[in-house]
């Protein structure tokens, strides 16, 4: 039923600004149609109250006149306007037809989620102003009557309606809401992938690994748990770039972050930090044990192919003293990677008061 009703409606998706508009726009329509039609319908044959028949074939005929125009043009802020002021305009009517009594007032609280939901603040708080003044002047009229208001079926209703229509309003705000808030979150978690992602080899980038390694230290710090640095770098790369080109370059790169990717313990964090070199955090971990991680590392990938060609990789290792920072723990790491270039390369070399591990086949 609801999708044949929406069948010429303009299509947009979840995402978009109209799209709960247009939605709110064609239940509102399909309910005061139907609503309308069975109000007309009760009134000319069992209540035979041709007046109100008149009323409600008129809200009818407004619903179904709207509709064909929003199917037609698809002017979602001229179709806003349109539902509310025919929401407001048949309450206030309604309203004063009934000279206030009966509860009826009831039904002037709807025009509120209909105009700021449709027409937005300024607009929405603009049509409230004047739809509160005209019930105001019509309980003005019912303070000067001075008739008792009492409670009869008609007010009961009333209320029993307008309650309906509150719940339904509200549901859908909650919708509206619930979906707006997981958009947001998928489109944040995408956002946030992204942002500490290397886009050529989708490890961690140097940003996220800036902050991972400052939270690794603290936490090492605070539980006073050895934690190590591995710094890696592949060994003449530029070479395969010039004599294979850059393309090849890229693919070796990818193909080394999968290998490294399943070759690192679990618990360890691997991350990008530029061109063709790679960190590897090793938490709870003890020099002796990182030595040992990073020798099966060297040996692993000098035993593989990467786009059909050898490669080795040169390691500097460093493990978190007492009085380190970040940088500290970066820089000894990072020295004791050149001393593994400038003694040979294709060897682990940890940082300057441990011995050096010397490559297997040096
Ligand atoms: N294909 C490709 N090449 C890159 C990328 N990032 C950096 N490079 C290249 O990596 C090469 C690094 O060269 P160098 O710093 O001289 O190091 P190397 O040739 O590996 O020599 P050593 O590190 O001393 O063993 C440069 O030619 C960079 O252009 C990348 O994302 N893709």
């Amino acid at each position: 039923m609801l999708k044949y009703w929406y069948k010429d409606f303009a299509q947009y998706p979840p995402g978009h600004r109209d799209y709960w508009r247009t939605r709110l726009i064609g239940h509102t329509l399909l309910l005061s149609s139907t609503f309308f039609l069975v109000l007309t319908l009760l009134n000319i044959f069992y209540f035979e109250s041709y007046e109100y028949a008149t009323l409600d074939a008129s809200g009818f005929l407004l619903s179904l006149s709207i509709l064909a125009f929003f199917n037609r043009t698809a002017n979602v802020n001229l179709a806003s306007w349109a539902v509310t002021l025919m929401v407001t305009g048949l309450i206030l009517l309604f309203v004063a037809s009934v000279g206030g009594y009966a509860h009826s007032l009831v039904w002037a609280t709807l025009i509120p989620p209909f105009a700021f939901f449709l027409l937005g603040r300024q607009r929405g708080s603009l049509v409230c102003l004047v739809a509160f003044a005209v019930c105001a002047y019509i309980v003005y009229g019912q303070i000067q009557e001075a008739k008792p208001v009492t409670f009869g079926m008609g007010a009961l209703f009333n209320v029993i309606e307008v309650s309906i229509a509150h719940i339904l309003l509200f549901r859908f705000y909650e919708g509206t809401r619930s979906s707006a808030y997981r958009q947001l979150a998928a489109r944040n978690a995408k956002i946030q992938t992204l942002a500490e992602t290397d886009k050529l080899t989708g490890l961690y980038n140097r940003e996220k690994l800036d902050i991972t390694l400052e939270e690794y230290v603290l936490l090492s710090h605070h539980r006073q748990t050895p934690f190590c640095l591995l710094i890696l770098d592949v060994d003449y790369f530029k070479q395969i770039n010039d004599a294979h080109g850059h393309l090849s370059g890229d693919r070796v790169l990818v193909q080394l972050a999968d290998s490294l990717k399943t070759l690192c313990r679990e618990g360890d964090f691997l991350a990008r930090w530029g061109g063709e070199e790679f960190v590897i955090l090793l938490p709870e971990t003890q020099l002796s044990l990182c030595i040992k991680v990073a020798e099966q590392l060297r040996q692993d990938i000098a035993g593989q192919k990467f786009d059909g060609q050898s490669l080795t990789i040169s390691l500097g290792a460093a493990q978190l003293r007492e009085d380190d920072t970040t940088k500290t723990l970066v820089n000894r790491a990072d020295n004791a990677l050149y001393q593994a270039k400038h003694t040979g390369r294709n060897r682990v070399v940890a940082e300057a008061s441990t011995p050096s591990v010397r490559a297997v086949n040096d």
